[in-house]
């Protein structure tokens, strides 16, 4: 990989993990990612800001081969992807201090190995002189770790925002080119790491929105030189407004819960609400929490096996559970032969969710004309529920 400048003195060095698949073990990258290191260099002192996943040591290695000195390696999150290399740097570099926020201490050592003697902890606003370049370190917890911090460089409007903001795209742009792409990469990314935090996000939106800002600079995916265009976006996410849309993500092995599912979402959409339909068999479980980030209402369908749900329906209400969309409203269709746990089981694994359950349906075998009755009158209810409730738009 190659160091491509975006303003003077500051460089990016990407790592483009084309081929990468899957994130911390559990997150599909259908888009691979990248994972953004930069180098600034003032007039006085020269800086790093996160290094790159220890599987690709060599794309940033390569470019700092002829950096002789580093005066600082600031590391904005202690998440292996970006502070995995640490430990080489430090030694490669022996005159290098290592700067993070306060909690970002304990967790680089206990994570790392990092000696204490090589860091020093920075303060929420403080600032930090390279001569013709200063950096201020910005304290933004919980995206999506509690020692979050981003770095602001005033003299070019610049913000290296780490994980936040950022989207898994593997791409040669330096810039974000194709916008729907990039908004679709980032949103992914938004749902699956940092919906959880939804409430001290926009905290941090608010406090980041104070700074006059040119260029962000993210540590995954492309560079925003037009900042309002993720601001805008994340500012919607966060918001507490939802939309008359329902995610359905169900299983079927015999086809019965199918049944009921596909005349859920006819009914649904006769009465002008927008389905989303998720076989978990085969689905990206990535584009599933896509629509949880806006959907006012989850339904999630299942057979019974061995008494309770099955257990890919369990995992996708497990995860629901986990990313805490801001839906108000639930439902829950289950398909049986003899005996059955499943509503139970489903209803205890979105116990996190502030959900109004408005329907439970338990149809045994096959679905006949009173079970897509009843069905129907689900859809009723769901339809007049975002109809009379005010945070419900588009
Ligand atoms: C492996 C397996 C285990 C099952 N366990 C139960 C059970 O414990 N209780 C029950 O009522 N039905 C059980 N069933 C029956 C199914 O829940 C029932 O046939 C249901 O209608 C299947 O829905 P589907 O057509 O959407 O797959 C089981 C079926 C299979 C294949």
């Amino acid at each position: 990989m190659i160091a491509r400048e975006i303003r003077k003195g500051i460089q990016l060095i990407a790592t483009v993990h084309w081929e990468r698949r899957l994130f911390d073990s559990l997150i599909p990258l259908p888009d691979g990612t990248s994972y953004n290191a930069y180098l600034v260099e003032g007039s006085k002192a020269t800086a790093l800001i996160d290094t790159t996943d220890p599987a690709k040591a060599d794309d940033l290695l390569g470019p700092l081969a002829n950096v002789k000195k580093l005066d600082y390696i600031i590391s904005q999150h202690s998440e292996q992807d970006h502070s995995g290399l640490l430990p080489l740097l430090l030694e490669r570099y022996p005159a290098a201090t290592l700067l993070c926020s306060r909690k970002a201490e304990e967790m680089l050592i206990s994570h790392l190995h990092v000696a204490k003697e090589r860091i020093k902890v920075v303060e929420d606003g403080e600032t930090l002189s390279l001569g013709d370049k200063t950096l201020q370190f910005i304290y933004t917890p919980w995206v999506h770790w509690p020692e979050t911090m981003v770095t602001y460089l005033p003299e070019e409007r610049c913000l290296f925002s780490c994980d936040f903001l950022g989207s898994h795209l593997a791409t040669s742009d330096l810039y974000v080119t194709n916008r729907g792409r990039t908004y679709e990469a980032a949103k992914r990314y938004f749902a699956e790491i940092m919906m959880p935090f939804r409430n001290v996000i926009q905290k941090n939106l608010d406090k980041i929105s104070a700074l006059p800002i040119d260029i962000i600079a993210p540590s995954h995916g492309p560079v925003y030189d037009d900042p309002s265009f993720i601001i805008d976006a994340y500012r919607d996410w966060v918001s507490p407004g939802i939309k008359n849309e329902v995610v359905i993500p169900y299983i079927s092995m015999h086809g019965s819960t199918e049944l009921m599912v596909k005349r859920l979402a006819d009914s649904l959409v006769k009465r002008g609400v927008k389905v989303h339909l998720f076989d978990l068999s085969v689905t990206d479980i990535g584009a599933l929490a896509i629509t949880l980030v806006d959907a006012a209402t989850i339904v999630v369908a299942t057979p019974t096996v061995h008494i309770g749900p099955h257990p890919m329906a369990l995992y996708a209400a497990q995860l629901a559970n986990m990313l805490r969309p801001k839906a108000k409203y639930a439902a829950v269709l289950v398909s049986y032969g003899w005996s059955s746990k499943a509503i139970e089981q489903i209803a205890g694994a979105i116990s996190n969710l502030k959900v109004e359950v408005l329907g439970t349906i338990l149809q045994k075998g096959m679905p006949d004309d009173g079970t897509y009755t009843e069905i129907d009158a689900l859809a009723e209810a769901i339809a007049e529920a975002h109809k009379k409730d005010p945070l419900v738009c588009g």
